[in-house]
């Protein structure tokens, strides 16, 4: 459950009045999600869901993220659009916290992701490449390669207490990724947390992506690398490579991979495998025991790492044989 912020009837109500949405009728908590506080709010005008900004979010990285939903939006991308209040702003103030209002986007995230899941997957991944090119902020990737040593040194002295080799895992990848992570990829606008819950399906249809919060500027491939990782592995942790042989493909479909980054691949999997391990293990032995949140399993992680330190080749990853 992730609600961290709780709010008083008076204080919503004083929040809606703010922006030319009619009548509150209903304001319900969310469940899902893990980085901030979500309500969804039933006005005379519509539903909408409140976000209110928590810990990983820099507030002046907001203007970032609700500028980019706008023009995702504004390219054909569905995507939740942020509203303006009475005065225009997209950005406010609700229990002590910046918050803001976006459009209610209808559709269900794919608990079980199939084949024909992945190749809408990497459509839309694409279309949102391209639908970026343009967006005037910019946003460095603060959990990209110069931000993991970092965030591993916030927690590598307790590493053990999730697996007794993890510490050392972590410091040997880090130093070869550190030494091989490849430069000059294309550069956009990347989503960087696209995983099954951040995209909504109507039947086989994609109806929409959420969660721009992690959205940056990096190398297009790497947002495909977080992708492969987060809907191409089974349960169990093995890899499909019917799933990421169609993720390529849709994506590919639209905008034509370079064979350079066909080949650096395995390592940008490697990369994002990494970043995920690292930001699962720290919440792992920082989030209080009572919060109401479901802490992510970073083991689920250090297997996909494995499975790519194994493979290191594209030609490997079996995509060709089931062709
Ligand atoms: N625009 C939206 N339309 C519909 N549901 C949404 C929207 N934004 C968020 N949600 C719901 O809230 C949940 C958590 O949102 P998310 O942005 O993933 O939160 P967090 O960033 O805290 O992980 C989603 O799984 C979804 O159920
Ligand atoms: N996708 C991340 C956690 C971030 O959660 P989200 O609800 O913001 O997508 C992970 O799985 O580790």
């Amino acid at each position: 459950m992730a609600v961290y912020t709780e709010i008083s009837d008076e204080d919503l109500a004083r929040f809606i009045r703010s922006y030319d949405l009619g009548s509150l009728l209903s304001c319900k908590g969310i469940a899902e999600g893990v980085e901030n506080t979500n309500y969804l709010v039933h006005t005379t005008k519509g539903a909408f869901i409140l976000t209110i900004y928590e810990k990983r979010v820099d507030p002046k990285d907001l203007p970032f993220f609700l500028g980019l939903m706008e023009h995702l939006s504004a390219r054909g991308v569905t995507c939740p659009l942020p509203v303006r209040d009475a005065k225009g702003r997209v950005l406010n103030e609700l229990a002590g916290r910046h918050a803001a209002l976006v459009t209610f986007l209808e559709g269900m995230w794919p608990k079980r992701p199939k084949v024909e899941h992945c190749l809408e997957l990497g459509k839309a991944l694409a279309r949102m490449h391209v639908a970026g090119e343009g967006f005037a902020l910019h946003r460095p990737n603060a959990l990209g390669l110069l931000g993991w040593r970092p965030l591993f040194d916030k927690f590598s002295p307790r590493a053990e207490e999730i697996l007794p080799e993890l510490k050392q895992l972590i410091s040997d990848e880090l130093s070869f990724l550190e030494a091989s992570w490849p430069n000059g990829l294309p550069q956009g606008v990347i989503h960087a947390d696209l995983f099954p819950d951040n995209v909504f399906f109507i039947g086989d249809r994609l109806s929409g992506l959420i969660d721009f919060y992690f959205a940056c500027d990096d190398a297009l491939a790497y947002d495909i690398a977080v992708s492969l990782n987060a809907w191409c592995f089974e349960p169990n942790c093995h890899f499909n490579a019917t799933k990421g042989r169609a993720l390529l493909e849709g994506y590919d479909g639209v905008r034509k991979l370079t064979e350079t980054e066909r080949n650096v691949l395995p390592i940008l999997a490697r990369g994002a495998a990494m970043r995920f391990l690292l930001t699962r293990s720290y919440d792992w032995l920082n989030t209080p025991k009572d919060a109401l949140v479901a802490r992510k399993d970073p083991i689920d992680y250090v297997r996909r790492l494995r499975f790519h330190q194994s493979v290191q080749s594209i030609d490997n990853y079996g995509f060709e044989q089931v062709r």
